[in-house]
């Protein structure tokens, strides 16, 4: 398959009497072109496959393909050429005494890439930001434009695959669906797959077409965005996430995603 697909994961942190089984059992497709969402309750294991699929939790055993390649636990440019992850908080990611410009060319001279000028131009353009961002430096940018670069960097490599770890939940609303909203466009201009993690079923909802839910480690159903919407779940767990979100999600929703 040339998408990504991870089978029987599991993953863990420690050893011994301090071992945490993060993810203990999970199966999931995601086809080419498909965006799909991983929910569930603080602490399920969530971002963890995220963190397995690019090796920064290395303690893993199952399968995970991505493009069609079998991984094991090395990744190489190679890897990050096709894959990139976007992280939950812009303020940690990007390094505080780092330019726009020297975040973008590091990444493309990293990449090989020529034209470093024009592209980082073309860059901040696809994010939304115009060329006078490029010599600001993060305490100049406010959360959703550090976002922005942030998103702009794991452009950089031309990657087919993204890996969005609840990436508008450090902002503040107003700005949320300014960077779903980005997210959205980028996927169909650059024919991109997002695996994307949210605590937030009004997001995933309306940015993926299907969903997994997770529950301690393990994922119990994998819906359609609109059996969600619809309230149709099949597992007791999603039934109570659902609900517990009901009064929040309606509103968020329009607020959100409107
Ligand atoms: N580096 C780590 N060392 C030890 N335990 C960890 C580490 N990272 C995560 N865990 C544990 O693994 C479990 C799953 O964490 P994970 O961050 O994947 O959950 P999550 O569903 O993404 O939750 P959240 O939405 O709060 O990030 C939790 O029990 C967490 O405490």
């Amino acid at each position: 398959m040339n998408g990504i697909s991870v089978k029987n994961l599991k993953v863990w942190f420690g050893s011994g009497k301090d071992r945490i089984d993060a993810v203990k059992d999970a199966t999931f497709d995601v086809p080419k072109g498909e965006s799909f969402g991983l929910v569930g309750e603080s602490g399920s294991g969530k971002s963890t496959i995220l963190r397995a699929i690019t090796e920064l939790a290395p303690n893993w055993s199952g399968a995970i393909h991505v493009a069609g390649k079998t991984l094991d636990h090395t990744r190489d440019n190679e890897f990050y050429k096709t894959l990139q992850m976007v992280f939950q908080d812009p303020y940690a990611s990007l390094h505080p005494r780092h330019s726009v410009d020297q975040v973008l060319s590091e990444t493309l001279y990293l990449h090989g890439f020529d034209n470093i000028e024009k592209r980082i131009v073309t860059l901040l353009d696809d994010v939304g930001l115009g060329p006078s961002f490029r010599f600001r430096y993060p305490h100049q940018l406010s959360g959703g434009q550090r976002q922005r670069v942030a998103i702009a960097r794991a452009l950089a490599p031309e990657p087919s695959f993204l890996l969005l770890d609840e990436p508008t939940s450090a902002l503040d609303v107003s700005v949320q669906a300014e960077i779903l909203n980005l997210l959205t466009d980028l996927r169909a201009e650059h024919g991109l797959t997002y695996l994307m993690v949210s605590h937030d079923l009004a997001v995933v909802g309306h940015m993926c077409s299907r969903i997994a839910v997770m529950q301690l480690g393990e994922i119990v159903e994998v819906m359609t965005a609109e059996d969600m919407r619809a309230m149709r779940p099949s597992h007791p767990y999603t039934k109570h996430l659902l609900e517990a979100s009901i009064g929040y999600s309606r509103e968020a929703a329009a607020d959100i995603v409107a």
